[in-house]
């Protein structure tokens, strides 16, 4: 597996602003949404293209364009979700599917209790998203049923991932791209990220 870490300031800037307790919903929000753009460029910098006839003023030419129609986002419920405009803003034309997840609060397994991908899952480059990668046991559940269901050309992004969950689903899912806004230091004792920001999901939908 490949593990693409970002530097570009802006990410940096922008995930300090999300850890601030001061940073409320509709900010967080946001911000989520814009650090997706940014890491979707990068992580979408390999996307295939095809030429295609183009006529402007001056003269017809073969020109390249995004075969967007192979493209799916598919985000880990509830706080996935923060990141599918960011990633629909650069590819309209992609497809969503939804895996839902959540931990169980005392032995921090994930349980599944929704999952719904687009057709031809085995045609498409297949971009999960997930703002928090902790002990890695949702990334890894979640790459899991994708390729249950034929996915095979995976790229996973999240925002901020612990050490844990990289070695997690590095060892599960040796095959796929991981793109990660910022490796923070280590999980507490109830699995969340430290510094992190808490509750992703909490935090984007202004839950408790
Ligand atoms: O790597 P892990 O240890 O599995 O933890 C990461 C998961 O925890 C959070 O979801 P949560 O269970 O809080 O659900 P939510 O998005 O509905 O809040 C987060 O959005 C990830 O899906
Ligand atoms: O720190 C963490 C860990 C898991 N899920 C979150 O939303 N935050
Ligand atoms: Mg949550």
């Amino acid at each position: 597996m490949s593990v693409a870490y970002m530097t570009h300031p802006l990410i940096k800037h922008k995930i300090t602003m999300l850890r601030k307790e001061t940073t409320g919903t509709n900010e967080f929000r946001k911000i989520v949404e814009e650090i997706a753009i940014l890491m979707g460029y990068e992580a979408l910098s390999d996307l295939p293209t095809r030429d295609v006839l183009v006529k402007s003023p001056i003269e017809e030419s073969m020109q390249p364009e995004i075969d967007g129609k192979k493209l799916a986002v598919v985000p880990i419920l509830r706080a996935g979700l923060g990141m599918v405009n960011g990633i629909l803003a650069l590819v309209p034309s992609a497809k969503v599917g939804h895996i839902g997840l959540y931990r169980d609060p005392e032995t921090h397994e994930p349980h599944e209790y929704y999952c719904k991908l687009p057709e031809n899952i085995d045609e498409r480059t297949i971009v999960v998203v997930d703002p928090m990668l902790a002990t890695g046991g949702s990334a890894v559940a979640a790459v899991d049923f994708i390729k249950q269901k034929g996915g095979r050309k995976i790229k996973f992004m999240s925002i901020i991932a612990a050490p844990e969950g990289v070695s997690a689903l590095m060892k599960a899912h040796p095959d796929i791209q991981l793109y990660v806004g910022n490796l923070d230091r280590q999980l507490n004792e109830n699995a969340y990220i430290c510094p992190g920001l808490g509750d992703a999901g909490d935090r984007i939908f202004g839950t408790q």
